[in-house]
Formats: C-alpha cells, sequence, structure tokens
C-alpha cells in the first residue's frame, strides 16, 4: 500500500492487550492440543519433513516447479490434520458496525465514508458527501495501528527479543502479532481484527492446478511458487519455535498454530501493511492501518502521509470524488505480476506494469571477462533481472547498459572500455542513454535482440491474447482464471510494444546511415 515518510514527535501509545494464557478456553479457535495423539505426531512429522524440504536451496528457472508438488502435498496433508479445528468464520459485514464505534470512540472521524462492497474489489470506501481533489478524508491515530512496536509491547516481546528472525523481519512479527491479537477474545483490536476478511486471492490460497494458469508467464510462476515455499518454510520454522521455546508457552498463538491460521496473518500483513515512521521518529516501522486499509487501488500519486504532531495517519483525495462514489488511493509503483503474487489482484489499467526479464552473459563467451568487468563499472551484474516497461519507454537505462555491452565486440571493448582507454564516469554513464551512443553497429545489434527476445517470449504463451481478452471479460470465470488472463494480456501488450519499440529504433538508424 501506500508509503509515509514524515517523522512524529511521541504521543500515545497502543493500549496493551489484556493478559492471556495457552487455554483454549480463552479464545473460540479451538486448539492443537485438542487433536488426537496420533494426528499431532502425524503432524509434526510432516512438518519437520517440510521444515527440511523447504530449507534447500530453491532450483532456478524450471526446476522451481520441480519440488513444488512435493512441498504442496506435504502441506495439504498438514492442512487436512488440522482441518478439525477450522473455526467457525461470521461474515465479515456484522462486525462493521462494533468497528465503526470502536474507530468514533477512538476519536477517528467516519463521517466523509462508508465501508461498501464493491464489485471485483471487495470491500472498499464510499464517500458519503462530495470530496475535493485534496482534501482530507481519514485521520487514524498510531495508538489503533498494529505495528511491530506494538508487538514487542505484546505478550510477543519476550519471543521477538531472543528470535533472529523475527529481529529481522518485521512483516513476520507483524503476522504473529496479528495472528496473536486475533486469538485474544480481550484484544484492544478486536473490533478492527473481526471486520478483516478471512481468506484472501494471493497465489498462497492457489491450488497446484489454479498455479498451473501462471506457467505462460513464467517469472511470475517462479514468484509465486517461491512465496508458497517461503511462507511452508517460515509455518514449519515458527510451529518448531513456539513447541520449543520456553518464552511461548504463555502465548495464545502456539495452541492455535495452524497452517490454515499463519496462511491468513501473513496474507492479512502482505496485502494491507504499510511503512511508518517510528515512535521516536527514525527508523520506518511497518503496520496495520485500521479502516485506511479499506481504500482500494487506482492509478496516481501517494496522498497519504504521517501527521507527527498529531502521530495519526492522514489520507487525502486523489481527485474529486462524488458523493457514493468510490474513494480508492493509489499504492505504489507495482507491476501486475507484484500486486498478483503481493495483493491478489491484477489492475488492466496499470501504468506502472512491467515485465521481468532474466538476462545474463554466457560462460563460454570469449569475451566474458571483457564484458563482466565493464559491467561492474556500471554496477551491473553479469546475470540479472531487467524490467520491459509498460509505455513510451519500454526500456529503461540498466538494461539499455546491458545490453550494449552484452553486443560489444572484441574492438570496442579493448578500445573504448579497458585498459588505458578505460572510460570516465560520464562516458560510462553516456552508456544508459538512449540518445547517446557507439556505433550504428552495436545499436543495431541492441534492437535486434531485443526484437527476437520479446518475440520468442510471445510465442511462448499458451494462448491467444484474443482468448485471454474473452476469458478476462467472463462473468463466470474464477478469479484466478480472470487474474491469470488478465495478467497475460498485460505482459504482452509490453512485449508488443518492445518489438515495436525496437523496430522503431532499428528503422531510426537505417534513416540515419541515408
Ligand atoms: C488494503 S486491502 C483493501 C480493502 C479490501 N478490498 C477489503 O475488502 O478489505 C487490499 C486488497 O483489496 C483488493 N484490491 C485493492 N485494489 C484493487 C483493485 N484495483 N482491483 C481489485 N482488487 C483490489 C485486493 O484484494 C487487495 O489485496
Amino acid at each position: 500500500m501506500g508509503r509515509k515518510t514524515k517523522k512524529n514527535t511521541k504521543t500515545t501509545q497502543a493500549q496493551p492487550s489484556q493478559p492471556q494464557g495457552a487455554s483454549s478456553s480463552i479464545t473460540d479457535t479451538p486448539a492443537l492440543s485438542e487433536l488426537s495423539k496420533n494426528a499431532k505426531r502425524d503432524a509434526a512429522e510432516l512438518i519437520t519433513s517440510l521444515l527440511e524440504i523447504c530449507s534447500k536451496p530453491p532450483e532456478s528457472g524450471a526446476k522451481e516447479w520441480e519440488d513444488f508438488p512435493e512441498i504442496h502435498g506435504l502441506v495439504e496433508k498438514i492442512r487436512k490434520i488440522q482441518s478439525v479445528l477450522a473455526p467457525h468464520e461470521k461474515p465479515r459485514d456484522v462486525a462493521f458496525p462494533a468497528f465503526i464505534s470502536w474507530l468514533n470512540d477512538n476519536g477517528v472521524d467516519t463521517s466523509s465514508v462508508e465501508i461498501t462492497e464493491f464489485p471485483q474489489y471487495g470491500y472498499g470506501l464510499k464517500a458519503t458527501k462530495d470530496l475535493k481533489e485534496s482534501e482530507k478524508f481519514l485521520q487514524i491515530p498510531r495508538k489503533l495501528m498494529l505495528t511491530v512496536e506494538s508487538a514487542k509491547q505484546s505478550p510477543l516481546g519476550p519471543l521477538i527479543a531472543e528470535d533472529k528472525i523475527l529481529q529481522v523481519m518485521p512483516n513476520v512479527t507483524l503476522a504473529l502479532h496479528l495472528l496473536n491479537e486475533k486469538l485474544n477474545p480481550q484484544s484492544f483490536w478486536k473490533p478492527y481484527i473481526d471486520a478483516l476478511p478471512s481468506q484472501y486471492s494471493t497465489p498462497l490460497y492457489w491450488n497446484s492446478e489454479d498455479l498451473q494458469h501462471l506457467k505462460g508467464s513464467p517469472v511470475q510462476a517462479g514468484d509465486a511458487i517461491n512465496q508458497y515455499r517461503n511462507i511452508a518454510r517460515q509455518y514449519a520454522y515458527f510451529y518448531r519455535l513456539l513447541q520449543k521455546n520456553p518464552g511461548a508457552t504463555n502465548l495464545l498463538l502456539k495452541d492455535h498454530f495452524t497452517y490454515d491460521n499463519y496462511r491468513w496473518a501473513v496474507s492479512s500483513v502482505m496485502t494491507r501493511q504499510n511503512q511508518i515512521p517510528g515512535k521516536d521518529g527514525s527508523r520506518a516501522t511497518l503496520g496495520l492501518i485500521p479502516l485506511w486499509d479499506m481504500c482500494n487501488h487506482t492509478n496516481g500519486i501517494y496522498t497519504s502521509d504521517y501527521n507527527a504532531e498529531a502521530d495519526a495517519c492522514e489520507s487525502f483525495c486523489l481527485k474529486d470524488f462524488v458523493s457514493g462514489q468510490q474513494i480508492l488511493i493509489f499504492y505504489g509503483p507495482r507491476s501486475n505480476g507484484e500486486f498478483l503474487v503481493h495483493s491478489g489482484f491484477v489492475y488492466p489499467d496499470n501504468e506502472h506494469d512491467r515485465l521481468c526479464l532474466k538476462l545474463g552473459i554466457s560462460k563460454g563467451d570469449s569475451l566474458f571477462a571483457l564484458k563482466s568487468e565493464l559491467l561492474s563499472k556500471l554496477n551491473l551484474a553479469p546475470s540479472r533481472s531487467f524490467y520491459l516497461h509498460n509505455g513510451r519507454f519500454p526500456v529503461d537505462g540498466d538494461l539499455l547498459a546491458f545490453l550494449r555491452v552484452f553486443s560489444m565486440d572484441e574492438v570496442i571493448l579493448k578500445d573504448k572500455y579497458s585498459g588505458d582507454s578505460a572510460p570516465g564516469p560520464e562516458e560510462l554513464e553516456a552508456l544508459k542513454d538512449e540518445d547517446k551512443q557507439d556505433s550504428d553497429e552495436n545499436e543495431d545489434k541492441v534492437w535486434s535482440f531485443l526484437q527476437t527476445r520479446a518475440t520468442l517470449l510471445l510465442k511462448a504463451y499458451p494462448c491467444s491474447i484474443e482468448e485471454d481478452e474473452s476469458t478476462a471479460q467472463q462473468a463466470d470465470a474464477s478469479d484466478v482464471v480472470r487474474m491469470s488472463a488478465q495478467l497475460r494480456i498485460g505482459e504482452r501488450k509490453i512485449l508488443q510494444n518492445t518489438i515495436d519499440y525496437a523496430a522503431r529504433k532499428k528503422a531510426s538508424l537505417k534513416t540515419n546511415d541515408i
């Protein structure tokens, strides 16, 4: 979601939660201790195997899929054993009146907005009156936020102080904090947590068949699978930590740490987290901002900020909104692939859409050493991911410089870029500038390579763009099918745009010759 930048001053503090114990009588969610002895043992064995397989370094490229069925199979077996503990979820909207009262009781003015369901977006905020561009529509004080700082002050504090992973992964800390509070019926944040979705549309909730829909888009499939593997590993790691660590004995979390509970907490954080300044005004911290996190995304600019004096997050209108219209905010310049994997949606008109392109200089290239040396001066690795962008300039400076070096012959490399003839920083930077070039011949190689590569990538899609366009419009298509089709449409537009751009670049070289 959006980012805050301003520093704040010390004011209010998050109210501590009620003391808690591990007994299932405190929470209405069934506990792991209620499983039979055999089920507990089977689950523990499966979790140990899960940790082992997920801790092996991930395979790259097509091999990412190779151990996925095994990981997925283990997770599904664990889920099956734990399924008897699934809590009964109430419909979300039942919780909204208490949520709004809680906000109002804590000083939030909700008179400009109303929580409403919007097709394709889930719930969102509707303007209850005409609002002008730049007008403030929401102010949420820090004391209502769930943050890494409030996690440290909660019963989780001792575990965070001890565990190295929690110290370096604020998003995981926040997820455990959220889950621990969800399990506590006395939690200060209960009205907020009750109003959260009970499940998400991120690929963590997809089955193996669903993930196959991303196969035409190899990079996104890799991202989704890596995310699945990471969350499975974290689950197995924290399950063991919670069972073994004496600091966890009194945590509600310990006896309710099912895979589904962890997936829910991680997904809630992933789709709603935001950066806020720390209480002492120093480093940014992560937090969940109640009600503000009901805003859905559109193209635009950041319009939320942190008011240091009020110690509150403030949000301003991106444009004029008339009464009854959905108030949308800008989450950030993310690609559809990033939105899909981290937020569970794809935005058809995404101005910031981009496609990841993995490129590398072959170690078998006789000029590998010369090219790598020049690339390192440009702070570019000889093998890495680049982006092709949506819009008028699909190729950015880093990709252009890489392709120019990649295409250089020995004469240019030696005469112009190595030894005594090694250029200064300004000349090196010129390699990133489309308006400056070494030779028409090298430029031609650059644009021809890109044209061929993008054409090959386009051909790898399993169906035509027209088929995907029709799928994306089908009212009865599942979210997964619709989002995957929309993702591929965006990717292919970027690839076609790149092919056309490269063709124009090549044509302009020929015109210059004349
Ligand atoms: C911060 S929450 C916003 C509130 C959310 N719709 C809800 O019902 O709680 C972010 C989630 O809203 C949905 N969302 C946000 N912007 C969207 C958009 N432009 N199109 C579709 N879904 C969107 C996605 O499910 C995303 O994970």
